[in-house]
């Protein structure tokens, strides 16, 4: 018998939840849904975005391939006074709600409606829907914006993002039919104040929140962690501590010192995080481990260490090498080879355990503005993954080397990567699945950069 064991995902298969958005086009709905998406899928609830736009364009191209009928999508067809259109619309949102219906009775968690759902009578037909299907609840989660320089950005956003909508349409006349097709919504555009109905009030992102009838533990972790989202422009941070003594010796886990190539990275930090932040307001996170306080030492920012940043419990194999414990406990070396993610050290932690000791982190990460976090491999894996929205059979494969600063933005549609590699050499402890060829899992925006500031 092996030493260690595999955990298994999480029973969710109770929870089922509709989380119906609202909220006129270009006011950060699908920003909202993408992050919610990704929080969620972290957490490892099955989730799915269920767009009716893109129903309608999907249905639109068969009618065409199979009829030659060409419908016109422009603004008119989203008028109120347009009866037909109102009631294609209608039967597309409900259809679209059937479609995510049947995926949650087949096994999903959380399926999100994502149309306009502007009005009190299209809301009451959503909860009427919902309650006539037993097990499974209901939220309404509405992003309410005023920004004009918010509504520009997204409206740029829509018809400069090749929207199919707008295929062959000059860039002008594209942006002129979508502001009508937001008046159009804007005539008949009703907040929700239902007072019978769950649902999430969101105002300009991170200014105000209203939470109403909100049940549930599911409901209240969505419902908590909207409250944390704000759209301040910021910078996330990453970096392992610098090369360890453990490191050198090929030893895992532990509290070892900083080697000599670890101490002079500790030294070269300052200068490059003053060369990539500039003079902006940052905050230093460390793990408790000696590795991260030395490679924080000489940083000149408020600084806050944190257990749950600690590096994965290897438990009875914490202080060996990875050939010593292939020796003494072979079965176990290999069943963490064949499913890493789910593998747990007797006596310590798994990825899987990470992530959930990390949630509170993610939670923080969100509310804070830029924030540099020094800690571990495998901790910097998690926290990568759920930026980059990587899935757990790659997670802990995710090349996080020694003295490199990654640099994650948050963007509306995902986050940017920077890495800026100090020239101070380290030791390679990342080790590759056996008979696979492990990518470079860095997302397509990201860019490399060598630093060589002051490395000495
Ligand atoms: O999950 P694997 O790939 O073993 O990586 C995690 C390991 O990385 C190490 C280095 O090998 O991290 P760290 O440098 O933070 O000490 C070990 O301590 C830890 O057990």
């Amino acid at each position: 018998m092996g030493i260690g064991k595999k955990v298994e995902k999480p029973d969710y298969s109770e929870a089922k939840l509709v989380v119906a958005m609202v909220g006129l086009p270009a006011r950060g709905k699908s920003y909202l849904s993408n992050k919610l998406t990704r929080y969620l899928r972290w957490l490892e609830y099955d989730v799915q975005v269920f767009n009716v736009g893109q129903l309608r364009r999907k249905k639109a191209r068969m009618k065409q391939q199979q009829m030659g009928i060409k419908e016109d999508h422009s603004a008119i067809y989203f008028s109120s006074s347009n009866e037909e259109g109102q009631k294609a619309r209608d039967a597309l949102s409900e259809e679209s709600l059937s479609n995510l219906i049947s995926w949650l009775r087949a096994g999903g968690n959380i399926g999100i409606h994502d149309a306009t759902n502007s009005t009190v009578d299209r809301r009451s037909k959503i909860a009427a829907r919902v309650a006539s299907e037993p097990g499974i609840d209901l939220i309404f989660l509405e992003s309410l914006c005023d920004d004009p320089e918010v509504i520009a950005a997204n409206i740029a956003l829509k018809v400069s993002s090749g929207d199919p909508d707008y295929k062959g349409m000059s860039r002008e006349n594209a942006k002129q039919d979508f502001m009508n097709r937001i008046k159009q919504y804007e005539k008949v555009y009703e907040t929700v104040t239902e007072s019978h109905l769950s649902y999430v009030k969101i105002i300009n992102v991170g200014r105000q929140v209203t939470v109403s009838r909100v049940r549930g533990y599911m409901q209240s972790r969505i419902a908590f962690y909207l409250l944390n989202l704000h759209l301040k422009p910021r910078a996330i941070y990453l970096s392992r501590h610098g090369e360890s003594m453990f490191n050198v010796q090929g030893k895992i886990g532990g509290d070892s010192d900083l080697s000599p190539r670890g101490k002079k990275y500790a030294k070269a930090l300052p200068s490059l995080i003053h060369d990539i932040v500039g003079d902006a307001n940052l905050t230093v996170w460390t793990s408790t481990l000696r590795r991260t306080i030395q490679t924080a030492e000489h940083l000149p920012y408020e600084k806050l260490d944190w257990k749950s940043l600690d590096e994965l419990d290897a438990g009875v194999c914490d202080g060996m090498t990875y050939e010593e414990i292939e020796a003494k406990y072979p079965e176990d070396f290999a069943s963490r080879d064949e499913d890493k993610f789910n593998y747990r050290y007797r006596g310590g932690e798994s990825y899987r355990d990470v992530v959930v000791r990390l949630e509170p982190i993610i939670m923080e990460l969100e509310r804070q503005e830029n924030i540099l976090i020094i800690c571990h491999q495998a901790i910097l894996r998690c926290l990568y993954a759920y930026f980059l929205n990587l899935n757990q059979s790659d997670l802990p494969y995710i090349k996080i080397p020694l003295h490199t600063v990654i640099k994650l933005t948050p963007k509306a549609y995902g986050t940017d990567e920077e890495r800026y590699t100090v020239p101070i050499g380290a030791v390679d402890t990342h080790r590759p699945k056996p008979g696979t060829h492990t990518p470079n899992y860095t997302s397509k925006n990201t860019t490399i950069r060598d630093y060589y500031g002051d490395a000495d």
